[in-house]
């Protein structure tokens, strides 16, 4: 098998612009991330140029972690934009049940039909309207948990819906797939979730939703685990990581992906 590692060329190959509306914790680090991989980041948010921005982008993700009203409406103008030209779009539902503001964005947002909706099994478990137990933006549920719950979100939604964890959970409702990739200390730095979403929408750019989303956790999760086998800890991973993310082979990939149907 060599779809992973063809899906990553052909993403290096177009380099797509991935349009970011994301939270202040997140922005550089995405933004890193999404160069190492091979893609081009932006982060715009303005109401006075996000339509026209979304318009020139080939992806574009949305993020609730640090919104505000005028912030969502900027990532509800954007998403409009993308939906119109029928190029994908990942939905990052941060903490959403924490509070009536996050779920009431994210029941406008999911309503405008994101391409990828991914989150931790707490906040998928939340967005489906199961309840979580998850506090603020970290997950307290485990995965396999919350994929009953992706699966009627995926349903309902039309979305494919990813759930983050030790073992990542994928599905666009009818098929689903476990990605096993991943290290221990990539939860103990913030926002590498956020940024994965950038990689998937990357991915997306250049290919069919489940099967971009899929890779793109491969590739991900198969990053940090050469940076993990490296680091000390939190602070060495993170430059390890983009490394990992820099220096990742097509073979490496193929080689080293966990991917199995569910
Ligand atoms: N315990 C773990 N072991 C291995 N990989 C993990 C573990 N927890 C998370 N990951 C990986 O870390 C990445 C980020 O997922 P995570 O579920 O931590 O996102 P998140 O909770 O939304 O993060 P954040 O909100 O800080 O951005 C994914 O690639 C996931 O596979
Ligand atoms: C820590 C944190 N708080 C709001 S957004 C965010 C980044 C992880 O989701
Ligand atoms: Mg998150």
């Amino acid at each position: 098998m060599t779809e992973h590692g063809t899906r990553l060329d052909q993403m290096r190959a177009q380099a797509p612009l991935v349009h970011n509306i994301t939270n202040y914790v997140a922005m550089n680090i995405m933004a890193n991330v999404l160069l190492a991989a091979g893609a081009s980041p932006a982060m715009v948010h303005a109401h006075a140029e996000v339509s026209e921005f979304a318009g020139l982008a080939q992806a574009l993700t949305v993020n609730i972690g640090t919104a505000d009203p005028d912030w969502v409406k900027a990532m509800e103008m954007a998403a409009q934009v993308m939906a119109e030209a029928g190029r994908p779009w990942v939905l990052d539902p941060v903490g959403v049940g924490a509070t009536r503001f996050r779920q009431e964005a994210c029941a406008g947002l999911v309503a405008l039909r994101p391409t990828i909706i991914r989150g931790n099994a707490s906040e998928i478990l939340a967005l489906a309207g199961t309840a979580a137990t998850g506090r603020g933006a970290d997950a307290a549920d485990s995965v396999a948990a919350a994929e009953d719950a992706a699966q009627a979100l995926a349903q309902r939604s039309g979305a494919v819906v990813a759930v983050s964890g030790p073992e990542d959970f994928v599905t666009d409702g009818q098929q689903a797939f476990r990605v096993a990739n991943g290290h221990a200390l990539m939860p103990r730095i913030t926002a590498l979730g956020c940024s994965l979403n950038g990689i998937i929408a990357a991915f997306a750019a250049v290919g069919l939703a489940l099967p971009a989303t899929v890779s793109a956790l491969a590739y991900y999760g198969l990053a940090g685990e050469q940076a993990g086998a490296r680091a000390d800890g939190p602070g060495s991973f993170q430059p390890a990581f983009l490394d990992a993310l820099y220096n990742m082979t097509p073979q490496a990939l193929d080689t080293g992906a966990q991917v199995q149907a569910a």
